[in-house]
């Protein structure tokens, strides 16, 4: 290699070392509309990370070894154990993989466009469609629940996660029940756009390095989420690659926080905070495995209330008006009547 390429893949090394030192420098990272602070990194064993978690506020865990025997599951590995079965895999023409319910598209009148395509592939298949693409190809995201078709090796491996770690957190925040682990292998670049989930979950990434930006259940107002009867219900309206800054003016107030995870890290995202998670560009494809675990039964409601529940409480609104007018097109006249000159 000649002397100049050497020193071109020398600083490349260097550029990655530097972004992945979790240097959150802006030269790095795309700069966004809004200002972000450091989710703090923390070893599992220092009380400060234990306190965050109880108060619901996100945390990055550098030392769980939640999943140290994931962190070999590169393509290869896992093309080579995930078994023969056929995997969730979504297709997109940008680098946006907004989630949408199917359940939802068909009760909602109007006529919706999915963003993404859904494509059942065997892991061969994915990656091989992953390795070959090349610019204006549709970019590729496999998401799918590990389950019992997964191979023998992979089953192995997940056994030994650190479960007497995820239990007794499970336990000491009194959470529900593991609801699902999804595994996800995306392409550098990829990004799933900023929304909330009904679940706590334990990110853990395992190859690769992904942007994690959160907001708290408070931003609600600045986020503006669809409709509840929407099939993107839990995603924000905004587009934060050109937001519309007339149509939502709340987004100049908007303040969040961020980190780079890399392989070993656990991000704790709290039920009901709003996320944005990519795939770093130009630091190869990413593999990560989420811990979702339904909220815990609310034994005495204590006042003032907690912005969740605020939010629980302004999604069982729409619901239930929803219920009773159903008409969709009803529901904003009516609280308008409702609240106009008489809350306002
Ligand atoms: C479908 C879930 C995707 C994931 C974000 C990502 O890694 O792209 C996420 O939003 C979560 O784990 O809650
Ligand atoms: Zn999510």
């Amino acid at each position: 290699m000649s002397v100049a390429s050497d020193q071109m893949e020398e600083e490349s090394v260097d550029h990655k070392q530097h972004v992945v030192n979790h240097n959150l420098t802006a030269h790095h990272l795309k700069q966004y509309f809004f200002p972000t602070e450091h989710v703090p990194r923390l070893s599992a064993s220092d009380p400060l990370a234990s306190q965050l978690i109880a108060e619901e506020k996100p945390v990055v865990l550098t030392d769980t070894n939640l999943c140290d025997t994931a962190l070999k599951w590169d393509l290869d590995y896992l093309a080579q154990h995930m078994g023969a079965e056929r995997y969730m895999v979504f297709l997109s023409n940008n680098h946006k993989f907004k989630y949408y319910d199917e359940a939802k598209i068909k009760q909602y009148k109007t006529n919706f466009v999915p963003p993404t395509r859904r494509v059942d592939l065997t892991f061969p298949e994915f990656v091989k469609k992953l390795r070959e693409w090349k610019p204006g190809d549709e970019r590729v995201y496999l998401q799918q629940g590990l389950n019992n078709t997964v191979g023998q090796a992979i089953v192995m491996d997940f056994l030994q996660f650190n479960w007497q770690w995820l239990n007794m957190q499970q336990n000491n925040n009194n959470w529900g029940p593991l609801t699902s682990n999804l595994l996800l292998v995306g392409m550098e670049g990829n990004v799933t756009p900023v929304h909330y989930d009904e679940q706590q979950n334990f990110f853990s990434q395992l190859v690769g390095y992904k942007r994690c930006i959160l907001f708290a259940p408070e931003h609600y107002e600045r986020l503006y989420p669809y409709p509840v009867y929407h099939p993107h219900d839990r995603q924000s309206q905004v587009d934060f690659d050109d937001p519309d800054m007339e149509k939502f003016p709340g987004l100049k107030l908007l303040q969040g926080m961020e980190a780079v995870v890399g392989p070993g890290d656990v991000l704790y995202i709290p039920m009901y905070w709003w996320h944005q998670i990519e795939s770093l560009p130009h630091l190869g494809n990413t593999v990560s495995v989420n811990f979702w675990y339904k909220g815990g039964p609310t034994e005495k409601i204590e006042y003032p209330l907690k912005p969740r529940q605020k939010l629980a409480i302004m999604r069982n609104v729409e619901k239930m008006l929803l219920e009773a007018l159903r008409e969709p097109a009803e529901v904003g006249p009516l609280l308008r009547s409702l609240v106009l000159g008489r809350y306002t």
